[in-house]
């Protein structure tokens, strides 16, 4: 922590991927792939090649010759310019989606959430609205041999999604693409055949129908999402995923999703526009989701906006979740959040495990001016009260005092910071020697958070546990990691 003055942004999921540490190389890619030639730009005659990102044909070219020579994959069947992706529609950036993969891969091996679904680590997914590029659902399936359920709305959608599966035999047995329709008759299931090549390969492909939804999901809890059903009515009572994932139609009007002149993906108004955005469409999730709490491992989503990450994060807690992980991907420019809840018990740490330090520090570099040593503290100060703990601001030493019972630290320790018992039991507390006024019981954890300015734009938050012999010394580090966490979201990434 500390040091270089200035922080260099993470590429992919903060930790990195295969994009990030290897990115594309585009005049070997135009070498083996003479099609994408003609899209190469040279600022200056021995600079390395670009293209033009806000050209539709050179991104969505790109697209295929890497989904084609990273990954194996046929997209958009190469010799046949007539199999291309429907003009106007969506044409996915391969590292960003990569990194959503890998986010996932590394939530489900984590074993956070025990797995009750999928053996191997051949996991299982729900791709909602997995858009005629199929993207995750092929990306996932060769990655990692995972296998999919990948639903959509569109006609479009669904015969180019279908048609990109079947142009990869090798795993095209791990993909069913379902037609949602918000219409009411039962769900028919049928099995079709369809010739590639010279090999026959079968895409199970499934409408659907769907009985209404209940008239209090219709209108009262979602009076801002209007579109057909999302998880439930589509998912099948007897089915079981290790995952849901989304990326969902980030906008409100075709307008705001036509501000970023920057690049050209696409995208129509069926695939980028719902009324509400993305935070009503994640919230129709959030309500599903309640429905669906023991046939999904883990529900995730792709978010757009980090204003919305924070609403949406505090509708999970109000919604009973007993986990929530938040990631940023950030990929050139461009940031996305990914967000993740669960509502079965996370497997739980054993205390002995976690180290028992009695003072430890973190540096946030990098803050705007705006976020002075005084945001910061009161910010520790409120993450603490909003999860029921027993907070004293002191804003002249530019401390928090804080106090948890045995059964707040027991909840953290189960990841279930949420929960705390918010009425925290008040006893009579003791002067200690350096002014605070804690409780030293040693049921109790009592910890001193302190805020430096070491240069501006630069914080220094340093933790003192009060007494390391208390019982419950051991959840300090875990309060202090998750402390570390909330603060670096809300101060340290660039703001939507
Ligand atoms: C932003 S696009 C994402 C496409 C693809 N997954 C990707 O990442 O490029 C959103 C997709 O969700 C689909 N969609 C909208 N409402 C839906 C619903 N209720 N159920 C399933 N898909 C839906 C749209 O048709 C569109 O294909």
């Amino acid at each position: 922590m500390g040091g270089s003055k200035k922080r260099k942004r993470n590429e992919g999921q903060r930790g990195g991927t295969v994009y990030s540490e290897n990115p594309p190389d585009f005049a070997l890619l135009a070498s083996l792939y003479p099609e994408f030639h003609p899209f190469l730009q040279f600022s200056h005659p021995h600079s390395r090649p670009t293209i033009d990102w806000t050209d539709f044909n050179a991104t969505r070219q790109l697209t295929r010759v890497l989904l084609h020579h990273r990954h194996a994959l046929t997209w958009f069947s190469l010799s046949l310019i007539t199999q291309w992706i429907p003009d106007g529609h969506l044409c996915p950036t391969v590292p960003n989606r990569c990194n959503y993969i890998h986010w996932l891969q590394h939530l489900l091996s984590s074993n956070i959430i025990r797995n009750t679904v999928s053996s191997d680590g051949k996991f299982r997914g729900f791709d909602i609205g997995t858009g005629a590029s199929c993207i995750y659902p092929l990306l996932g399936a060769s990655l990692h041999g995972w296998s999919f359920v990948g639903s959509d709305v569109t006609d479009v959608a669904i015969e180019w999604a279908e048609r990109n599966v079947n142009s990869n035999p090798h795993i095209s047995q791990l993909i069913e693409i379902r037609k949602v329709q918000d219409n009411a008759s039962a769900p028919c299931v049928e099995v079709e055949e369809s010739v590639t090549g010279d090999r026959i390969t079968l895409c199970r492909s499934t409408d659907v129908e769907v009985a209404p939804l209940p008239l209090d999901l219709h209108s009262c809890k979602n009076r801002n999402y209007h579109g057909p059903p999302i998880l439930v009515g589509v998912v099948r009572g007897d089915e079981n995923f290790d995952f849901c994932m989304c990326n969902p139609p980030f906008f409100e009007s075709l307008e705001e999703a036509g501000l970023n002149p920057k690049t050209s993906c696409g995208g129509t108004s069926r695939e980028m526009v719902c009324p509400g955005g993305e935070r009503a469409f994640i919230t129709r999730i959030i309500e599903d989701s309640t429905q669906l709490t023991e046939q999904f491992r883990w529900f995730t989503s792709m978010i757009g906006k980090k204003s919305n990450l924070k609403y949406l994060t505090s509708k999970l807690w109000e919604v009973g979740v007993a986990i929530v992980k938040t990631t940023e991907f950030v990929q050139g420019r461009t940031s996305r959040w990914g967000l993740a809840w669960s509502f079965l018990t996370p497997i739980q740490k054993t205390p002995i495990s976690l180290p028992n330090k009695k003072n430890t520090s973190f540096t946030l570099e990098g803050l705007q001016r705006q976020h002075g040593a005084i945001n910061l503290l009161e910010a520790v100060n409120s993450y603490f009260s909003s999860h029921g703990l027993f907070c004293t601001l002191n804003t002249s030493s530019f401390t928090v005092d804080v106090a948890a019972s045995k059964d707040d630290c027991d909840s953290i320790l189960r990841n279930e910071l949420h929960i705390i018992n918010k009425s925290i039991n008040c006893q009579p507390t003791q002067k200690t020697s350096n002014g605070s006024s804690l409780n030293l019981s040693s049921e109790r954890l009592c910890f001193r958070i302190s805020v430096f300015q070491q240069i501006p734009g630069t914080l220094l938050v340093k933790g003192s546990l009060q007494d390391r012999n208390c019982a419950v010394s051991g959840a300090f580090s875990v309060i202090f990691q998750k402390l570390e966490e909330a603060l670096r979201n809300n101060f340290c990434t660039k703001s939507a």
